[in-house]
């Protein structure tokens, strides 16, 4: 694979707190759903020119991930991962992207429970 193809950003352990899930309870209520992304970007440009207009920018990433769960509403983390992968494509031009979905406190047995997908194409 050529450089700059396998270069990510980051973003880990995003705690947003929404209306989430299935269950009439779960309407009533917040819960906090934990964000992992890794997202292709070309580091090369912002590498050389130390100029966040060339990066992925993690934070305006991060704010808006945020806002789109929080609007958003869903009742599955699965339709949550759709909608963030879509506008990440969309609205920052990211190409290739791997996202985690973790609701820790849906399973009490469990540490955590979630879901993962990929999107896109790196080439
Ligand atoms: N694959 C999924 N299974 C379940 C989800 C989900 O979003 N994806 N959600 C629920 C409930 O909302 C659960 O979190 C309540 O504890 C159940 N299964």
């Amino acid at each position: 694979m050529a450089e700059g193809l396998v270069d990510t950003v980051l973003i880990e352990g995003l705690a947003v707190d929404t209306v989430i899930g299935v269950y009439d309870w779960e309407r009533e209520i917040t819960q906090r759903i934990l964000v992992d992304l890794e997202m292709a970007w070309d580091n090369r440009a912002p590498g050389a020119s130390d100029n966040v207009a060339d990066a992925l920018d993690y934070a305006a990433v991060s704010e808006r991930v945020s806002e789109c769960l929080q609007t958003l509403k869903p009742q599955l983390l699965e339709r949550a991962a759709e909608e963030i992968a879509a506008l990440l494509q969309s609205e920052f031009g990211v190409r290739w992207l791997r996202l985690t979905l973790n609701k820790p406190g849906a399973v009490p047995a469990a540490r955590s429970v979630g879901v993962r997908i990929v999107r896109g194409t790196r080439a």
